[in-house]
């Protein structure tokens, strides 16, 4: 809804929808007729747009997007009527104004900020592009480049940003409203054509092709197959070649493709699914709404290797005080070097720096090898080698260090969490927290409960999740988690496909098309071989406990493919040393390119093990890949360990560089259909009948037969029984 009132000369219409002011079907009504009350209100000389509750709006209610009536062709004419109301109209932009809520501020002749405002047009985000001229209105206020940046982008700027702009008129550290009323009485009787952005022409750029091109290559680059980015720039681009109204029938032409090309759906489930994981519960019953987390006032780091080093630096910008322990002073000293270093770069990219982050204070970072300085701690992360023994005995030297009520977290990557707990005083504090690499800069942080963590220990988990601006999922206790679990059988499909006459790069290559990253034998090479090599020696499964006489490509009667390990015996552990699946320019290198001795070398592998080599084509490499993954997924859930697939592709999204215009691996299998998804699996399991990975789970062939239904119905398809914990 939107308010209407009328103090003196200046109306006032404040949108009102709460939490954030969305400017549903009823707002917009609201807003319409209020403009049309004060204009046909000869008292009223001028008109101020707000918002509730200090929120200007976050724009079009993105929950209405999927109802049949949908807002798009709303919103465009009640910003055009805006524009050109015979009375000037002022913007009040408290909190912020986004998308359309930002375009609703575009039609308003004057926009007045608040100091602590943020502005954008978030659009591509969600997969669509400004549809309410918005990207017309932009680039006439501020330029091209500056418009095209923010529009391709998505990004949200601060008021003290648009006003270097140009995109408000006025910044106040005081009360926005009084300001912007007493702006709308000073411009009472001012013209207001030179206002109306629609009638402004788009300033000028030298060399304004050359300059489009290269935007568009930029563009292109960053999309990797998303399409909004590139689509918002072809209506940007419009807006330099037509006039004001061409521009916006361009705009939406492009509009309804991007509404049409099911990348919006995913991203807008994306964005839903990330708050949704906020709402976590367990099996047991805890959950969010009953839970309450415990502060964290100080805390230590334990291990300033890889993980410990982005951890610290995580914990450091969240301004949370804090203790960091090495095993010895050479590689405390190492681990202070080395977090030093990002913190200062941390501090380089950050307004008023070092002085914010304050690091080289003691009292807020302090470096140690001495255990006893752990006493007062009220949450320790420990970050040292994946190996039971020594995580066991840290946990125990712990529970008598530190003090009752703290926190013990382990960022395991797939060790049990109740084994570690078992060598404490108390498993109800004791709590899996997985990072991902670099630690400060990935967003995800994958909770895992044990079996006697409290619900308070999961919420303060979530808690810290929050404060270091990272997204919290909540899972269950198994080897790999939920993130890892699901990774192993879809590197392993990569390497069998290798086995059968693929190619790295080929393989690669597919998976990069379809939008990860970076594929998955170039993933292996950046993070190390040589870590799965000492998890897989750990395991038994290679090395000198394998047990004399085991067939080379079987464990356990299973297919396995000895290909990792043979590299690793021979010292190529990807970048580090300069090779691996690739070869690179020197040790550390990051430039991959195809090794022709590899490719020697796994003839030969081909040749020895009477493998015959064939032709994979794409289809097959991408559904091996992708299938036997989402097949992890279903056997997850149906154990209890995530609550609901949206876990599972908030995972994905932030933790695995998985295209989030694709929705998530469990979405994607929902745009794919279950019944293909299943028919493939069988096809595939039936041609590698000892690949247990391929064997469909029974609850993917149960949702298959009960006709395929809607994600957000799958759960309820599974029987209280069949949960594991
Ligand atoms: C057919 C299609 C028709 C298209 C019409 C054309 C009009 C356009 O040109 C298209 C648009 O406006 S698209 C919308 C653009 N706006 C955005 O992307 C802003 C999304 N929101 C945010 O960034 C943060 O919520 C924000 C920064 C605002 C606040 O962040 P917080 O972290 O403080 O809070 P959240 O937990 O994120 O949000 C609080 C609750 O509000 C819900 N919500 C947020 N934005 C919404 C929105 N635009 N529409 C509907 N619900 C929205 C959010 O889901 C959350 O609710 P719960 O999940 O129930 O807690
Ligand atoms: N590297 C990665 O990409 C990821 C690793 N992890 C997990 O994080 C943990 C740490 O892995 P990384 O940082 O890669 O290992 P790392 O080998 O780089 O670092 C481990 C650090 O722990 C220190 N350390 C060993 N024993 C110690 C002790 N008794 N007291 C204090 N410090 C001790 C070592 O000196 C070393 O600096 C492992 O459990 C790993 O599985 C989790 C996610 C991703």
């Amino acid at each position: 809804m939107a308010q209407y009132a009328r103090g003196s000369a200046v109306a006032v219409i404040r949108l009102r929808n709460p939490p954030v002011n969305a400017l549903s079907r009823a707002v917009l009504q609201a807003l319409e007729d209020g403009l049309k009350k004060a204009d046909a209100d000869p008292s009223v000389k001028a008109v101020m747009i707000c918002g509730e509750n200090g929120k200007f709006s976050a724009g079009a209610d993105i929950r209405g997007f999927s109802a049949p009536k949908r807002l798009g062709g709303a919103l465009g004419p009640i910003v055009s009527l805006i524009e050109s109301s015979e009375k000037p109209v002022v913007a009040a932009i408290e909190g912020v104004a986004l998308g359309g809520g930002l375009e609703v501020a575009l039609g308003c002749h004057y926009r007045v900020a608040h100091v602590k405002a943020r502005m954008g047009l978030p659009e591509v985000t969600l997969g669509l592009l400004p549809g309410a001229e918005g990207t017309q209105r932009l680039p006439r206020l501020i330029g091209v480049p500056a418009a095209l940046d923010m529009i391709t982008t998505g990004k949200h700027i601060p008021a003290t940003e648009a006003l270097k702009l140009g995109l408000v008129d006025e910044i106040v550290e005081e009360n926005t409203i009084e300001a912007a009323i007493r702006l709308a009485n000073k411009v009472i009787g001012q013209p207001l054509g030179p206002r109306r952005l629609s009638l402004k022409p788009v300033p000028k750029v030298p060399n304004m092709e050359a300059f489009l091109d290269e935007a568009l290559a930029k563009v292109k680059r960053q999309a990797r197959g998303c399409l909004a980015p590139e689509l918002c720039f072809q209506a940007v681009r419009a807006a330099t070649r037509s006039p004001f109204a061409e521009g916006v029938r361009r705009e939406r032409e492009l509009f309804q493709v991007l509404l049409s090309s099911g990348q919006a759906q995913a991203l807008q489930y994306a964005f839903f699914a990330e708050r949704a994981v906020r709402r976590w519960a367990t099996p047991g019953g805890a959950s969010w709404s009953s839970a309450a987390p415990q502060p964290v006032r100080r805390a230590a780091v334990i291990g300033l290797g890889t993980m410990g080093r982005g951890i610290v630096t995580s914990l450091v910008k969240a301004n949370i005080p804090l203790v960091a322990l090495e095993q010895d002073l050479e590689n405390l000293n190492k681990g202070r070097k080395a977090v030093m270093l990002l913190l200062e770069r941390e501090a380089m990219k950050m307004e008023g720096g070092a002085q914010v982050l304050d690091f080289h204070n003691p009292a807020r970072l302090q470096f140690t090898v001495d255990f006893d300085l752990l006493r007062d701690v009220d949450l320790v992360i420990e970050a040292v080698f994946e190996n039971m023994a020594l995580k066991k005995e840290i946990f125990h030297k712990l529970s008598k260090i530190c003090k009752p009520g703290a926190l013990l977290c382990t960022n395991t990557s797939a060790l049990n969490i109740d084994e570690i707990a078992s060598a404490t005083n108390r498993p109800q504090q004791v709590i899996g927290t997985h990072f991902f690499s670099p630690a400060h800069v990935m967003r995800l942080l994958e909770i895992i409960y044990g079996r006697h963590t409290s619900p308070t220990a999961i919420a303060t988990a979530m808690q810290l999740a929050t404060a270091l601006k990272k997204v919290g999922v909540v899972v269950g206790n198994c080897f790999g988690f939920v993130g890892n679990r699901m990774m192993f059988p879809y590197v392993q499909q990569a390497v069998f496909l290798l086995e059968e006459g693929s190619r790295p790069d080929a393989v690669d290559q597919v998976l990069e098309d379809f939008g990860f990253k970076i594929g998955p034998f170039r993933m292996s090479d950046l993070a190390g071989l040589d870590v799965g090599w000492r998890s897989r020696k750990d395991q038994g499964l290679t090395g000198p406990s394998l047990p004399a006489g085991t067939p080379a490509r079987q464990r356990h009667g299973q297919r396995y493919s000895p290909l990792p390990d043979l590299l690793c015996e021979r010292g190529r552990f990807g970048q580090k040393t300069g090779k691996g699946w690739y070869l690179y320019e020197k040790a550390g290198g990051r430039t991959a390119t195809p090794d022709p001795w590899l490719l020697n070398f796994l003839s030969q592998y081909r040749d020895t093990h009477g493998i015959r080599t064939r032709f994979i084509d794409q289809e097959e490499i991408l559904e091996r890949c992708l299938f036997s993954l989402i097949n992890e997924g279903f056997a997850i859930l149906a154990e209890g360990i995530a609550s609901g697939p949206e876990h599972l592709d908030v995972i994905y999204i932030n933790g695995y560089g998985w295209p989030k215009h694709r929705g998530g691996p469990m979405f994607y299998a929902s745009t794919v259909g279950l019944p293909r998804v299943l028919a493939k699996l069988q096809k595939y399991s039936e041609a590698h009948p000892d690949v247990p990975g391929l064997q469909p789970s029974a609850f993917l062939k149960k949702l298959a037969a009960v006709g395929n239904p809607p994600l957000k119905e799958w759960m309820s398809y599974l029987s209280q029984q069949s949960s594991k914990l």
